[in-house]
């Protein structure tokens, strides 16, 4: 269950993963592309999942069309907004929003920093009108290469002030993390932190390698943290979070059930776990089914489930200013 008088948060949401079927119907239209059915219900088994997919890369080509249908920066826009608008329905107070924009870019030859600039313009106008908070994090898409990520963080970096941190996403197994040193010195020396998907289709040395060479302070997913009982100790005492999304790594077949799923290990272990959705209209969930529904399969106790949604805000990348301002809020309903 959600405790209410908490913030709830979503720190690992991907706004380009969460493009409203609806939506994806009407820009279709809008810029006359041919999609493989004309209404909801037939074009739902062509971007959400229907059953596990059977590796991480199969679960990731859901997501094509979503993007496939960006034909100009105001439909960027409007995808960044409706995206406020589904955190808001979803009971978010606090939503950190990432996006890869070379992806949202790339079918239509979109100017990178443009893109980066209709996302920006989109969720700050939804946070206007919907009261919500949210930061965004920006991706680099490993599975298109170095030189792609390259030109991708190029873009970001125009709009560097209006970002919490950049992440790396995407083919995790065929594209290392060590080929993204250098970009991820960028980062840093711009000032961002950093966050990497890692341990979600590779081991724990993907982990590691995150932390210690590309200067992670949370790692997306992190599932194979129990093979490697130092990795457990070091993610402890170091307070690395992890942000584990649990639907997602069932539908990803990363973890085989939800009662394997190691994040109750995680929070035994003391580790600073937090629950988020990953992309929730590809998913065809939304945060309170995370807790309400698969945290209880998973077999977290209720006090587990409320130590994960305060640790949520603790690994935030918000002022303990803000952190306390969400608190003050949560605690008055
Ligand atoms: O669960 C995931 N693991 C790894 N990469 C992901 C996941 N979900 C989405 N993306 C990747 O993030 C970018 C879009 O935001 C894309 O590169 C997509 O493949
Ligand atoms: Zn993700």
């Amino acid at each position: 269950m959600i405790t209410k008088q908490l913030p709830l948060t979503d720190l690992h949401r991907h706004l380009d993963g969460n493009i409203r079927i609806q939506t994806i119907l009407d820009l279709g239209q809008k810029f006359g592309m041919a999609l493989p059915a004309t209404d909801l219900e037939g074009l739902r088994p062509h971007v959400q999942i229907v059953e596990a997919e059977p590796s991480l890369v199969a679960f990731l080509s859901k997501l094509d069309w979503g993007v496939a249908v960006l034909g100009d920066l105001e439909a960027c826009r409007r995808v960044a907004y409706e995206n406020v608008e589904d955190a808001l329905n979803a009971q978010i107070d606090y939503a950190e929003l990432r996006f890869s924009p070379y992806y949202m870019a790339m079918k239509h030859n979109l100017p990178i920093a443009g893109v980066v600039e209709a996302v920006v313009d989109g969720v700050a106008a939804g946070c206007r009108d919907f009261g919500i908070q949210a930061n965004l994090i920006g991706i680099l898409s490993r599975t298109f290469g170095q030189e792609a990520c390259q030109q991708e963080l190029d873009g970001l970096l125009t709009q560097k002030d209006k970002l919490v941190a950049i992440d790396l996403a995407g083919d995790e197994l065929g594209q290392p993390g060590d080929r993204f040193i250098k970009h991820f010195t960028q980062v840093r020396d711009a000032g961002l932190r950093v966050t990497v998907h890692a341990g979600e289709a590779a081991g724990p040395e993907s982990m590691w390698q995150a932390i210690q060479e590309l200067g992670a302070v949370r790692i997306g997913h992190g599932v194979k943290a129990v093979h490697d009982p130092k990795l457990m100790d070091y993610l402890a005492a170091n307070k690395i979070g992890i942000e584990s999304c649990l639907t997602s790594n069932i539908q990803t077949s990363t973890v085989e059930s939800f009662a394997s799923h190691p994040v109750k290990q995680f929070l035994e272990h003391g580790i600073l776990a937090c629950l988020n959705t990953d992309d929730p209209a590809v998913e065809g969930i939304e945060l309170p089914h995370e807790y309400e529904v698969a945290a209880p399969k998973v077999g977290l106790t209720q006090e587990q489930i409320r130590q994960a949604q305060i640790n949520g805000l603790e690994l935030a990348f918000l002022s303990d200013a803000e952190k306390q301002q969400l608190k003050d809020k949560a605690t008055q309903r």
